[in-house]
């Protein structure tokens, strides 16, 4: 089947050499030409396990190519939109220009027929509206919307292993059309039982948005859960664990911490709120703003806690800040907690050296401001406090005996409870974490 994939970003590039591995004639198509020139050459623009050598191979059989010019999706089955939705600057609502001028462009190549798929997280009520743009502007071309839920760092095994399909369709006939192709194109997919979930529009897009949103909810949850243990000497660790034997509540993301980042999570619930305030059903979604506050509160907490073991002052403190990705695994630094925490400690005068083993060149572009290491030794050298911001495998295995004839002084900052508390201790140094006692 012949496929377009409009927006080649974290989701698009993975979503279209995905496409092609299952067996479709692909192209993928992006406005940036750096990132159109990077992609054809099988180079990933953006680090995500397994992404490079997907698309190798799939760039190899040749039936992944990647174009600027939007003529090259003319004659394609299926479209699907997966441009970005950030946040607009100085609102909490999306910035919905992309999907617009992407499906606009779309318009000018589309042929009666053919299906454009949605996979962008946008607000309830946009589907709807493409849709009478596509009725008027291209008849006969139909719109379905087909949310995804892939996570950074593991983009690829949860495109071509979804836990569900979502397909929000048409009315009528129409949906019988739009269902045909999309379980064409998911075909393998369809036919090992993976569960198929269809609904109107409005179903659909809300599914995405409520996924996130409980997805930050259970994350603030247990923060708010630290705050107390923090307040009560308690452990949230083994409160975590205890309650999520329970398989009502479930052990997965309840992990307290610096709480969440990244490009979707805060975004997705911001926009949710003021989606909701226009449809004047506000009130049902304020307990996403204090979701909001709790998370923002463990960023705030933990320049505290920085300040605190560093004897009362930063300024002039050597602090070195063991990741800037969002989450391990990624490049990823939209809205990241650990560099927003390094950033704050600046500010308050500290000297910080930060590093990841693989956003360092996103982080030094967007926060030139800050010092970089390329080890977690040069960045610790002679520190007068470590903090361990993102969970990489590489820091959690870190040996503190050895790590410990570095720095100045062993005290760690525990930022997601990764570590080995007890390791930690026994090395000597002074441990410290969010919702935890001293160790
Ligand atoms: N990143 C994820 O893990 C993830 C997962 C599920 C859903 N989503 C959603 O998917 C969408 C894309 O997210 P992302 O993380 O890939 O963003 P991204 O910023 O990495 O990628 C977006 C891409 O769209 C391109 N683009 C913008 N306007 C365009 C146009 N008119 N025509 C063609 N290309 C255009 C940009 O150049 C960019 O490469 C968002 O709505 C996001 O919420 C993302
Ligand atoms: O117990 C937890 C789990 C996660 N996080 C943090 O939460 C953020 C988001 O993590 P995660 O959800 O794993 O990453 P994303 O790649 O942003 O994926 C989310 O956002 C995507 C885009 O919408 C969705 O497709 C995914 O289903 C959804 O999990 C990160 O900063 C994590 O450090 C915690 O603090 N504690």
């Amino acid at each position: 089947m012949k496929i377009s994939v409009i927006g080649c970003g974290y989701l698009g590039a993975v979503h279209a050499a995905s496409m092609a591995e299952l067996g479709h004639d692909v192209v993928g198509i992006d406005v940036d030409q750096a990132k159109i020139a990077s992609l054809s050459k099988a180079e990933a623009p953006f680090f995500e396990p397994g992404f490079e050598e997907l698309l190798e191979r799939t760039l190899a059989t040749g039936r992944l190519r990647f174009s600027t010019d939007f003529a090259d999706a003319a004659g394609s089955a299926v479209h699907f939109v997966c441009v970005g939705t950030p946040q607009k600057r100085g609102e909490y609502a999306a910035d919905m220009r992309y999907v617009q001028g992407a499906v606009e462009s779309l318009i000018d190549v589309l042929a009666p027929g053919e299906l454009v798929v949605g996979k962008s997280t946008v607000p309830v009520g946009t589907a709807a509206q493409l849709a009478e743009l596509i009725a008027d502007k291209a008849p006969g071309a139909l719109l379905a919307w087909n949310p995804e839920f892939l996570r950074e760092g593991f983009a690829v095994q949860d495109t071509l292993h979804p836990d569900r399909l979502v397909y929000g369709l048409p009315a009528g006939a129409d949906g019988d059309t739009a269902r045909a192709l999309l379980d064409e194109v998911y075909a393998s997919i369809v036919e090992r039982g993976t569960p198929k979930v269809e609904s109107d529009y409005a179903t659909a897009e809300m599914v995405k948005t409520a996924a996130n949103s409980f997805l930050a909810t259970k994350i603030s949850f247990i923060n708010a859960m630290a705050e107390l243990c923090e307040a009560t000497g308690a452990d949230v660790k083994l409160l975590a664990d205890a309650i999520g034997f329970d398989d009502r509540i479930g052990r997965k993301f309840l992990n307290a911490g610096l709480g969440f980042g990244g490009g979707c999570l805060p975004k997705d619930i911001r926009a949710f709120m003021a989606r909701a305030g226009e449809l004047g059903a506000d009130q049902a979604l304020t307990f996403l703003r204090e979701v909001d506050n709790i998370n923002m509160r463990r960023r705030i907490r933990m320049v505290e806690l920085a300040r605190e073991v560093c004897d009362g002052s930063l300024l002039g403190k050597r602090v070195a800040v063991l990741g800037a990705a969002f989450k391990p695994d990624s490049d990823d630094i939209r809205d990241s907690p650990a560099l927003n925490v390094a950033a704050q400690l600046q500010l308050q005068g500290a000297v910080v050296r930060v590093t990841d083993p693989a956003a360092v060149e996103n982080s030094r572009r967007q926060w030139p401001q800050l010092d970089y290491a390329a080890t977690p030794e040069e960045a610790a050298e002679r520190a007068d406090a470590v903090l361990v911001l993102t969970e990489w495998k590489q820091y959690r295995e870190l040996d503190p005996e050895a790590f410990g004839r570095i720095v100045k002084q062993k005290r760690v900052l525990d930022g997601r409870n990764a570590l080995d508390r007890e390791a930690w201790t026994a090395a000597g140094w002074t441990y410290r974490a969010l919702g935890r006692r001293a160790g």
